[in-house]
């Protein structure tokens, strides 16, 4: 058979599939508009249905995950199937989900990656009002950064959750990788402006000092701001992600220029919707302790008394009273579970306060 009788033969062969794979995914949806049905249909009364169900979702990932034997690696399957439930989702509810814009940040993309794209994701100018559009009930959920794998915390996230009474429902992991960006009537021989957000200027820092050692590095409030600028600037270029590039349409004049090969930011999902437990899950407390020797390690006894993992810990200066710390704390396991229920028990006992933010699925994607 010639190479044109080949190819002939194997895209009818994919037609076919195709038309089977429409039609199961066809099927899939009317099976969410039934969901949503039932759930509509068993409310008490002055109850909300509430159609998204993040412990669904990561159950639903990881089982395609398990399944699959290839040649499509775990993770590229479960995008595909992320994209497919998002779209049942929407055929229940359009979820409204804000996010540290503006649009073409990280933080969009961290959003898309956990909801899928058919959401209605909105840009907000800073993480307050990502946390006030949520409690002013604006929007469903919202997306914030919370820690960078070179740079650490974001100060900004964890002083929200003293301010504002929010749960988590869920988190996401993206691998961060920065360019350095120009528009298409940049002299790239006379660059004298780098922009970009400052935390991502810190994670190119050795790059710039080794390429750009004498150019200015303008911090601005996001790496989406800086692509926008230098769209139109003949002597400047911005360091954004690949979103950024392709929403103002610049050219890469480097890729990939972090100093960190593993570079990651951590994104949390933050809403009002207290999630079930699913075997595999996180929880995130803040706590505060009083002001004497040993206090630190009174406080975390019980974890390690139960054997619970402790996977962070952050200080945060509290705004009441001079000297007084708020510890952010994640931890492996669900509030439910026994025995971080009866290490949360006994730390309530000793702490001056204490607030679990939720617990929510470990990210799957
Ligand atoms: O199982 C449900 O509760 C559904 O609504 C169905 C479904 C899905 O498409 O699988 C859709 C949205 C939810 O977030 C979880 C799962």
């Amino acid at each position: 058979m010639s190479a044109t009788d080949q190819l002939k033969a194997l895209r009818v062969r994919i037609d076919t599939l195709d038309e089977r794979i429409l039609e199961l995914i066809s099927e899939r949806a009317r099976c969410a508009q039934e969901v949503a049905h039932v759930k509509m249909a068993n409310l008490a009364e002055g109850e909300e249905p509430v159609f998204y169900r993040p412990e669904r979702e990561a159950w639903v990932l990881k089982h395609i995950m398990e399944l699959n034997k290839g040649p499509l690696s775990g993770e590229e399957v479960a995008r595909l199937f992320r994209e497919i439930m998002s779209s049942c989702l929407a055929l229940e509810q359009t979820l409204k989900v804000a996010y540290l814009g503006p649009e073409g940040t990280f933080t969009q993309a961290a959003a898309l990656k956990h909801f899928g794209h058919s959401v209605k994701s909105l840009p907000m100018a800073a993480i307050d009002e990502v946390f006030r559009e949520v409690v002013a009930n604006a929007v469903n959920f919202g997306v914030v950064p919370v820690e960078n794998s070179t740079e650490g915390a974001v100060n900004h996230t964890l002083d929200s959750f003293l301010e504002h009474d929010l749960l988590i429902c869920g988190e996401v992991e993206l691998r961060i990788h920065h360019h350095l960006l120009v528009g298409e009537n940049t002299r790239t021989d006379r660059i004298t402006r780098i922009y970009s957000h400052a935390q991502s200027l810190a994670q190119c820092r050795k790059w710039l000092d080794a390429h750009y050692p004498n150019v200015e590095r303008v911090a601005v409030p996001s790496n989406a701001d800086a692509a926008k600028r230098v769209k139109t600037e003949w002597n400047s270029a911005a360091i954004a992600g690949d979103m950024a590039a392709k929403l103002y349409g610049l050219t890469y004049l480097a890729e990939k220029i972090e100093d960190r090969p593993d570079n990651s930011t951590r994104f949390l999902i933050i809403g009002t919707q207290a999630v079930p437990p699913t075997g595999d899950d996180k929880t995130s407390i803040i706590v505060s302790t009083r002001n004497k020797p040993g206090a630190l390690y009174e406080l975390l006894k019980p974890f390690h008394e139960n054997g619970i993992d402790l996977t962070r810990i952050e200080t945060r200066p509290t705004r009441s009273g001079k000297w007084t710390y708020a510890f952010f704390i994640d931890l492996v396991g669900h509030h439910q579970d026994p025995l971080v229920k009866g290490a949360l028990e006994k730390i309530s006992q000793e702490a001056v306060a204490l607030k679990v933010l939720g617990s929510y699925p470990k990210a799957v994607l």
